[in-house]
């Protein structure tokens, strides 16, 4: 059976970069840059001063004392319009432009006022409490890549930068649709052998998190016809994720079903738990992974190979997230021939290292346990057993992930 990183491999070859869009710098946090962000201004644009107080020259300042006159007040964004000569200051303020012919800020703290005349018994070097034209960045300076996920930060330097839009990839329209009989809306009348269809509202809100845009199809029936009209559904469409109708069973349909219209199977069967039925072909040039109908089986393939692809999509540099270091909360066993990802808390011990605990229960259809966990711990194809205590690896799920 294939690995894991063959799989994903295979799934981001068969992915391409979306197309670029223009959008407003107030709704960037969370696109992918398409073009690098080239300043368009220096920050700051000018020499300016990082404190309240007074420019001044430092070389008229000396130990023993002296009394500048204070020959102007130039607050941020009111620039003194003249020159500043020997024995003179000017008021300024954090942010304002040095007045030409000083060199350092003396604040205000340090100095004594008297009408216009300012006294201190402090020294400068120059350069005090100036902050350098260009010292953050100078215009034409790259300040953001190409293929970076833009968050709040780097909304402030694009705007510092001067910019008021920003090339983005295009959000991936990704189609899903979960198959079965027994499914039925959230919120629906249960009846006997019917249960409701939690893969496609956890599978969208998972998606939209990470900067996708999810088109939910309605369940399918186990049948060829419902998956046959599936290929009707994806226009305009950038990717189909089915989930369930996966496995062996005479009921899992959903690989004849779309190999019925065309699709092309590149793998089905990993060594992956859970997810051993995971699917990946292409409807045409769309991409299609089919995922495992058992809900935590969908969850955990979403985040192991639905997530980089999208990344790949977006164009973002590094598609595969590099697993974190944690110690085992919990003994764990050895492993068989499935890459194992086990559900489990996060806490922190004494050491202020990440512990992992995984569940004792880890059947792939248990939600409730998902829902509390924060991490999926790595156990390697055979994995000798561990302790507690022992180093692992994990996926984080509990931030947004992107
Ligand atoms: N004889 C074998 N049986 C199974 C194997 C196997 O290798 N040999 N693999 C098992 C594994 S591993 C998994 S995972 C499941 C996956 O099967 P399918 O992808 O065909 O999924 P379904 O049979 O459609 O459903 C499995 C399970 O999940 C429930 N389900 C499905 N969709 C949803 C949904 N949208 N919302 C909530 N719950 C859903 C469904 O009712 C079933 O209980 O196969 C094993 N079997
Ligand atoms: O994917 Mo199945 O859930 O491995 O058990």
């Amino acid at each position: 059976m294939l690995s894991v990183s063959e799989a994903r491999r295979r799934i981001l070859a068969g992915v391409l970069p979306l197309p670029a869009e223009v959008v407003a710098l107030t709704e960037a946090c969370g696109r992918v840059s398409a073009a690098p962000v080239v300043a368009l201004v220096s920050n700051p644009p000018a020499d300016v001063s990082s404190m309240d107080g007074y420019a001044v020259r430092a070389a008229d300042l000396s130990a023993g004392g002296v009394s500048l006159t204070c020959i102007g007040h130039a607050p941020a964004g009111h620039p003194f319009a003249g020159a500043v000569g020997a024995g003179e200051c000017v008021r300024i303020f954090t942010g304002s432009l040095m007045p030409a012919g000083t060199d350092a800020v003396l604040i205000q703290e340090n100095a004594q006022a008297d009408g216009t005349h300012v006294a201190t018994t402090h020294t400068l070097s120059p350069g005090t409490y100036v902050r350098h034209r260009g010292q953050d960045f100078a215009a034409g300076e790259v300040v953001i890549p190409a293929g970076r996920r833009l968050a709040a930060q780097d909304v402030g330097v694009a705007a510092a930068a001067n910019h008021a839009w920003l090339t983005v990839t295009r959000r991936p329209r990704v189609a899903i649709a979960a198959t079965g009989d027994e499914l039925l809306l959230p919120g629906s009348p249960v009846g006997t052998g019917q249960i409701a269809n939690s893969n496609t509202p956890m599978l969208a809100a998972l998606l939209r998190a990470a900067g996708a845009e999810p088109v939910m199809l309605p369940a399918l029936r186990d049948d060829m016809a419902d998956l046959a009209a599936l290929e009707r559904m994806v226009d305009g469409v950038d990717m189909l994720v089915t989930a369930g109708g996966a496995s062996v069973g005479s009921h899992d349909l959903v690989r004849r079903g779309l190999e019925q219209v065309g699709m092309t199977t590149d793998f089905w069967k990993i060594a992956m738990r859970p997810g051993k039925p995971l699917m990946y072909g292409h409807l045409g040039r769309l991409p299609f992974i089919g995922l495992p109908g058992n809900p935590v089986a969908a969850f955990v393939c979403s985040i192991v190979f639905v997530l980089p692809a999208l990344r790949r999509m977006a164009g973002m540099a590094q598609p595969v997230e590099p697993p974190v270091r944690a110690v085992l909360g919990a003994d764990v066993p050895a492993n068989d021939q499935r890459m194992d990802h086990l559900r489990a808390t996060l806490t922190h011990n004494e050491q202020g290292q990440l512990v992992a605990t995984p569940f004792s229960m880890q059947d792939s259809a248990m939600l409730h346990i998902l829902a509390q966990s924060q991490a999926l711990v790595l156990r390697a194809p055979h994995a000798p057993a561990a302790q507690r205590g022992d180093v692992c690896e994990i996926i984080r799920i509990d931030p947004a992930m992107a």
